[in-house]
Order: C-alpha cells, then structure tokens, then sequence
C-alpha cells in the first residue's frame, strides 16, 4: 500500500506538487495523468525519493519511505522509465541482474531470476540473456527495462510513461505483459501517463492532475462518467467517453439470451471490441463463446448501445 499524505514539493516561488493526498491501494494500478508540467513525474519521484518533498509524508505499507537511508529505498522499489535507461555496456542478464546483485543475492538465484523474467517477456533467455541493448528492437529493450524494475521482486512499481516511445502495435503488447505480470506478482503499481486510453485500460483508479494539484483520483468508471470538473471532462475527452466505457467492459457481462449467425465473439474480449465487430459485420447481433468454445447466447448493438450510455 503507497500513503501519499499532504505531499507538497516547491522550487524557490513554484508549488510544483500541490498538497496532494492518495492511497494506492496493495495489489492495484493506480495512473496518473495530466497536461505536461503538472507535477506527475515529481509526484512519482517523491516516492523513491529522487525528488525530496518540501513537506508532507509518503509510506509504504505503514513505513515511512524516510525512515530508512534513499539508496536502500530505492532498491526495494522498482523504477521504470521511458527509454528504459538500460546500462549499454552491460548484456541483457547483467541488466536484469544488477538491483539482486547489489542486494547480495548469490549466483544461482539471480540466474534463476534472470530467466523467469526473460521467459516471462517472451525473450529466450539464451538468445536474449547474452546480448547488449544496442542488438535488441526498442520494444524488447522496454521489456527489459520492465523486467530489470520488476528484478528483486518490489512490492512497488513506479511507471513513467514506460510505453511513450512504442508503437501502438507494441505498445498494446507491452501492455498487456504488464497486466499479467501485475496479476502473477501482485505488484502495487503507480503509472504516469499522457494517454488517457492507457489510463483506462491499466488503471483500477486514474489520478488527474492539474497544476500541482489532484483534482480527481476515482476508478475509470467513475471518471469518465463523473469528471470532477470541466479540465477532467476535456482530458477524458468527451467523443470518446462511450467508447471508453465500453472498453472498460467484458463481453460476458453484456451477453443475452438467444442465438445468432457469424463467427462467436470471446466472452473475455471488451465490449469496445465486439461492438467494432458488430459494426464492422453490419451484423445486429453475433454469438459469445467462452474459453472452452462453449455458445453463452448473444451480443447485439442495441445492448451494447445501451450500456455505454452516461450511466445514471
Ligand atoms: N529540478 C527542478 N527545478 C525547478 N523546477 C522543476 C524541477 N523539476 C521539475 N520542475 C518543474 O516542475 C513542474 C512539474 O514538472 P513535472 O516533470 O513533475 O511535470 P509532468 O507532469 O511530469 O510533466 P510532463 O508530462 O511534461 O513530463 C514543471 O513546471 C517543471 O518545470
């Protein structure tokens, strides 16, 4: 659990963090967004302590993140970064090992660790282990730099903008990578974004930030369908507010009885997705299956019409 009590950080006249209190809750995501200079990034590093606060406190899981010396803090926090950060004259392995090896793991663990990580990104270890950054793609790269964060198995994760430079193929991957490793280690994640379908998508609550100040921190849902004021409603932006909530959903939980033609539509796939099929078919309704093949009943526009409907 992350407490962020009253944090407030200054720079000579600027309030750069403006008295701002959250609790990230165990196990959870927690994104922060907001226009650019509104203090996300100082936010973040106030955790790890990059950046010390003017005044306020930060705990973790009850302890305050003063109450033991930067250095030792940092390494039991993994820490992210757009561009990865990567040692460049280091293989891949050396990059993962590096927090483990400062903790004094011995060998044996470490090269264990090391490719659990790499397995669990999808790299083979003995492809991927030996070689240097510069011979991997810039979306491997980001992988690594997830996984060198994730090393010494932090029960706190900070993010920042970690899939700004991806494309959106790569991007939506990495995403994805991250929700199961979230789910595997039950990691207490805090993520800084700029894109709002991000937010969404990764976070059980999304912090807005506006000029130093946290103006809403609420669960998607309620976000977009209660934007505190008219700066949230501009971020969230308002065309794409029924599509989002829609993205928000799961198929299973819009299914109806009845059957109808076409190819079926996964019950774990999101509402967004089966009303583009929908349109995209020109079809009114198309069968739901789940994961063992086995027919649910139906999804049609007109239900899903309904639900992303400005709920009551
Ligand atoms: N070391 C510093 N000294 C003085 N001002 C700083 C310092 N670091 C950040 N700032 C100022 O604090 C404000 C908030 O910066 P911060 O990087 O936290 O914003 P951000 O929301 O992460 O922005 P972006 O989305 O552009 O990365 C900015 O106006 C920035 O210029």
């Amino acid at each position: 659990m992350i407490e962020i009590e009253n944090i407030t950080k200054r720079y000579d006249k600027q309030t750069v963090v403006n008295d701002v209190s959250m609790v990230v809750e165990p196990r959870t995501i927690a994104a922060i967004v907001g226009t650019s200079g509104s203090g996300k990034t100082t936010l973040l590093r106030m955790i790890n302590r990059l950046v010390e606060p003017t005044s306020g406190t930060i705990k973790l899981d009850g302890v305050d993140n003063h109450s033991l010396p930067d250095y030792e803090l940092r390494r039991s926090i993994g820490y992210a970064i757009q561009g990865h950060g990567l040692f460049p004259h280091r293989t891949v392995a050396q990059n993962i090992a590096t927090v483990p090896l400062l903790l004094g793991w011995d060998r044996e663990r470490i090269d264990e660790r090391v490719d659990e990580l790499l397995k669990l990104f999808q790299l083979d270890p003995a492809d991927f282990g030996p070689r240097y950054p510069h011979e991997l793609s810039g979306g491997q790269q980001q992988r690594v730099g997830v996984a060198r964060a994730l090393a010494a198995k932090p029960n706190v994760l900070l993010m920042d903008e970690p899939f700004g430079a991806l494309d959106p193929i790569i991007r939506t991957k990495a995403q994805e990578d991250l929700l199961a490793i979230q789910k595997h280690f039950g990691t207490t994640i805090i993520l800084v974004t700029h894109d709002m379908e991000e937010a969404v998508h990764l976070g059980h609550k999304i912090a807005v930030m506006d000029g130093g100040k946290l103006v809403q921190y609420a669960r998607p849902a309620e976000i977009l369908a209660k934007p505190a004021s008219s700066f949230v409603e501009t971020l969230v932006g308002s065309s794409e507010r029924p599509f989002r909530l829609l993205s928000l959903g799961r198929v299973g939980d819009a299914v109806e009885k009845g059957s109808a033609e076409g190819e079926a539509i996964p019950a774990d796939a999101s509402q967004r997705d089966a009303l583009a099929e929908l349109l995209w078919t020109g079809k009114p309704a198309l069968p739901v299956k789940d994961t063992d093949g086995k027919a649910l009943g139906r999804v049609t526009v007109d239900g899903l019409v309904k639900l992303a409907a400005r709920p009551a």
